[in-house]
């Protein structure tokens, strides 16, 4: 008999033939979720990526930058069987994305096999994942929070919170189903507005009692349910710096994984110069300041402070969206006017 994941490659090539891998990719992966045979037999020849306890096992390279180790579905196996260990439990790896040559790539957690012989085997560190992120480069560090997340989320959702029966997954990880009957659960995340106010020649930035020593952000907060994006951005702003804002535009957007899985929506917020005094609360933010152009370009190229060192101004890392938000901000003062 055929193997169902090479019939679903060759019919997938011959109906995209005309056009990209991406499209290829994108589809193969949709029909891996439909699709429990199949995605049974693309986990055989998978890449999979590796996690203890939601932590992902990360490589130091030659040029002392870090990747996520990613094994083939054999070395997995081999490396289970080395340590004595279930095999039965590679199945629980969760789909996570494809080659454009139809390579499937899982993530899975080991939580109970012993974490220091993992590490001992594959010469690699499983690292916290908000150090992992900032350590990871830009291509890198989305994947590897998606895969975290969708691990949390099965984790944490192994009962139906409306009749408290367990629920089962689909093979690719996808969705979870309450058993006995057709209630199907899907991976949240909550979606969360951040905005960078800004009067024209100063933008606004603020800081939580548990931020660093020093960082200064964007504004953030969670949507309520039933609210736009507009009137979240609104709401936020009124509420932790008590200003009103004139008009919105979007910006971009990013998964977030911390504390859980948030969607990142970034907007800037235009206020008018004449109405910027700032009515801080102070039970959501410590401080918020106006910065000018000069402040915000000595800030993005400070870091964290250093113990015993004077606290210096500055800013989130490149991988969070309030980062590229203030590199837009400076890239539009900088900007000559267009021509009259
Ligand atoms: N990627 C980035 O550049 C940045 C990301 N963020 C993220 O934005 C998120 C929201 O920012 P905050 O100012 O803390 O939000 P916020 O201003 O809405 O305040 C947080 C409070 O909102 C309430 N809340 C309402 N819905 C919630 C939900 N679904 N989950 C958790 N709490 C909920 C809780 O009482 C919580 O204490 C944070 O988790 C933070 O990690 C914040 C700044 C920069
Ligand atoms: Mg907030």
């Amino acid at each position: 008999m055929l193997n169902p994941v090479r019939l679903l490659v060759s019919s997938l090539a011959q109906s995209t033939r005309c056009c990209s891998g991406y499209v290829f990719r994108m589809r193969f992966l949709n029909s891996l979720k439909q699709d429990d045979e199949a995605c049974k037999a693309a986990l055989s020849h998978s890449d999979l990526m590796l996690f203890h306890s939601l932590k992902p096992l990360l490589k130091k390279n030659k040029d002392r930058s870090f990747s996520s180790v990613r094994l083939q579905y054999d070395d997995v196996k081999s490396l289970l069987q080395k340590l004595g260990t279930d095999l039965s439990l590679i199945q629980d790896s969760v789909l996570i994305g494809s080659s454009e040559r139809g390579t499937a790539l899982f993530c899975l957690d080991l939580a109970s096999v012993d974490a220091a012989a993992i590490e001992e085997v594959g010469g690699a560190k499983f690292v916290d994942l908000r150090k992992s992120f900032f350590l990871l480069s830009d291509s890198e560090a989305p994947l590897v929070a998606k895969a975290q997340a969708l691990l949390r989320w099965h984790l944490t959702h192994t009962f139906c919170s409306f009749s408290g029966k367990s629920t089962k997954r689909n093979r690719a990880g996808s969705h979870r189903i309450t058993e006995g009957s057709e209630v199907v659960h899907y991976p949240q995340m909550s979606p969360v507005v951040i905005a960078l106010v800004h009067d024209g020649s100063r933008c606004l930035l603020g800081r939580q009692i548990s931020f660093p020593a020093g960082l200064y952000s964007a504004l953030a907060g969670f949507c309520d349910m039933g609210e736009t994006v507009e009137e979240a951005v609104r709401r936020e702003v009124a509420e932790e710096v008590g200003l009103e804002v004139l008009s919105i535009t979007y910006s971009g957007s990013q998964h977030w994984p911390f504390p859980n899985s948030s969607f990142m929506i970034g907007c800037f917020a235009s206020v008018s110069p004449a109405h910027s005094e700032l009515c801080i609360d102070h039970s959501e933010l410590e401080d918020a300041r106006w910065f000018d152009l000069a402040q915000i370009q000595t800030g993005l190229q400070s870091s964290a402070t250093k113990k015993g060192l004077p606290v210096v101004t500055w800013f989130p890392p490149p991988h969070a969206i309030a980062h590229k938000l203030i590199r837009e901000w400076v890239e539009l003062q900088t900007q000559a006017p267009p021509p009259h």
